[in-house]
């Protein structure tokens, strides 16, 4: 229980009060000296519960301030008191919701906008009280004081357990992806389900396999969405047992999909996607998908093959694991990812990857028109060079401009001056025309005063042998021809 060095009883003459910009109770009457009182200490209690409502959902900042709700102009906080609690009475929960305008996407995957959307913005009842019945108490004064329902109710980041509180109450589980951080309910968009606010009808599709999994481009787009299995599972109680063996096979290889702070869409991993992509093409050009694959309508295909990917990806994130690569299967794709990238890189070519999108400021909500649904993005090829013009950019880097074409187009015997700074700066070098490109021989100067023919001075090797494999290194020889013959070669980076 949350409670204040002042008495909070003549705040709260009933148990539940509602606060707007005035930061007054709605059940304040008073005179001037005694609105500022009352305005300074319920600007107290709203900050010190939205710290505590912060610090519960692990926010780095507060939600909900009364700086915040002074300034806004259609935002509500209903804050609930145990006026019998110690001396001076207890605040136990807060909850604070608003109209906002949003672009939302529909069960259709179509952007709307939506104007004046109802929103719950923050909510919280204090750890000491919680699965008491509290938030279900607040929450129902909210939708009644607010003639709002729960099925046109969006919800900004909601926590596990705030998913789990409108599966409880109100059977709300199936949600519709957005690009944004807030979460809606299947109905959302339906006039007829709004009407009746705790409506929840299961689709034929969840029905007959136990799945929340919708059929709209959104699925398709985002992958199964799966909220609830564990709010689903106690409901459902042993009925879930009696599911055959293939809804088993299907809900492992589900994937769950965390919705709000947790579940806002992640910028999508281009090897995941590639991964997935091979996947699914293994699946129906192998014919290995099982039999749900293989047989049915277009869309269980689609379910399935989606699925199958699902979970060759999780195949491949698990032998990840048991090679002690990752700690989580995000970070493995991301670090696959970065693999990916840093190829790139190497290879002096461009990744295409999306930028990750900061999901993380709570308001004020952006009213901008949302990116189009988030696409499953095919990565850009990679500009393809030809090994020519790869190896000129690369010879540009070793050799003086000067020396620009290749032996390959002048047939002349090039001379470096830039390799012989790295060998030996006062010596003259010449590469050996015959050689392959990938293995040539520097010719070096014999030091002064050395003799080439002395006994013990290996001559064989005046023409190298060509050999392209094994990795870099040279080594150095002196010839009869009075030159150190520098062997070099360089592995072909394609
Ligand atoms: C938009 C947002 O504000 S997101 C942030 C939501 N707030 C938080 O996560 C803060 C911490 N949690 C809380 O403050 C509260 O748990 C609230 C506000 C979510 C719910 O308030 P409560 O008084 O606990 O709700 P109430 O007692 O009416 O309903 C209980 C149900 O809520 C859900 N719930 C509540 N607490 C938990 C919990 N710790 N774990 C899982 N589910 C929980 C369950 O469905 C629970 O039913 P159950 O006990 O049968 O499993």
């Amino acid at each position: 229980m949350v409670d204040f060095r002042f008495d909070i009883r003549p705040l709260f003459p009933e148990a539940i009060v509602r606060v707007t910009s005035n930061l007054l109770p709605h059940t304040f009457r008073g005179d001037r000296r005694q609105c500022l009182d009352a305005t300074s200490k319920m600007s107290e209690i709203i900050d010190r519960l939205g710290e505590l409502s912060a610090t519960s959902q692990g926010l780095s900042k507060p939600v909900t301030t009364a700086q915040r709700l002074r300034m806004s102009e259609n935002q509500t906080i209903y804050l609930l008191a145990d006026t019998e609690a110690g001396h001076n009475g207890a605040v136990t929960g807060l909850l604070k919701v608003g109209n906002k305008d949003l672009y939302l996407f529909d069960e259709t995957g179509q952007t709307r906008k939506v104007e004046r959307a109802p929103s719950i913005l923050d909510f919280y009842v204090h750890e000491s009280r919680q699965r008491a019945g509290l938030g279900k108490r607040m929450f129902e004064t909210m939708l009644r004081e607010e003639n709002w329902t729960p099925l046109k109710c969006s919800v900004d980041r909601p926590s596990e357990k705030l998913l789990a509180f409108f599966g409880k109450h109100y059977g709300l589980v199936r949600t519709i992806p957005q690009s944004n951080n807030f979460v809606l309910y299947e109905g959302y968009f339906n006039e007829a389900n709004s009407s009746n606010g705790h409506a929840h009808e299961q689709s034929p599709q969840e029905t007959k396999n136990g799945l929340h999994i919708t059929n709209s481009p959104n699925t398709q787009l985002f992958g199964a969405t799966y909220l609830g299995e564990d709010v689903n599972h106690r409901r459902r109680g042993s009925q879930q047992q009696k599911q055959n063996s293939s809804n088993v096979l299907l809900q492992q290889i589900t994937q769950i999909s965390p919705n709000g702070r947790y579940g806002a869409r992640h910028p999508t991993c281009t090897m995941a996607e590639i991964i997935s992509g091979i996947s699914k093409c293994s699946t129906k050009g192998g014919g290995a998908g099982s039999g749900e694959s293989s047989s049915g309508n277009g869309d269980g295909n689609n379910i399935a093959e989606m699925m199958t990917a699902q979970m060759d990806l999780h195949h491949l994130e698990d032998e990840q694991q048991a090679h002690g690569h990752m700690n989580t299967k995000r970070m493995d794709l991301q670090e696959v990812a970065d693999q990916e990238e840093a190829h790139f890189i190497r290879f002096g070519l461009q990744p295409s990857m999306e930028e990750p999108q900061t999901q993380f400021e709570p308001e004020p909500e952006p009213i901008t028109p949302p990116s189009p649904p988030p696409k499953t993005h095919t990565p850009t090829p990679p500009s393809v060079r030809s090994p020519e013009v790869a190896e000129s950019i690369i010879g540009e880097n070793r050799r003086p401009a000067a020396f620009q074409l290749s032996k390959q187009h002048t047939g002349m015997k090039n001379r470096s001056f830039g390799v012989g700074m790295a060998v030996m700066p006062s010596s003259k070098m010449e590469f050996d025309q015959e050689e392959r490109e990938d293995f040539g021989v520097v010719k070096i100067n014999r030091p002064p005063g050395h003799d080439a023919h002395s006994p013990g001075h290996d001559n064989t090797d005046a023409v190298s042998t060509v050999s392209s494999g094994g990795g870099g290194g040279g080594g150095g020889h002196l010839t009869n021809e009075g030159y150190n013959d520098l062997k070099f070669y360089h592995n072909r980076l394609w």
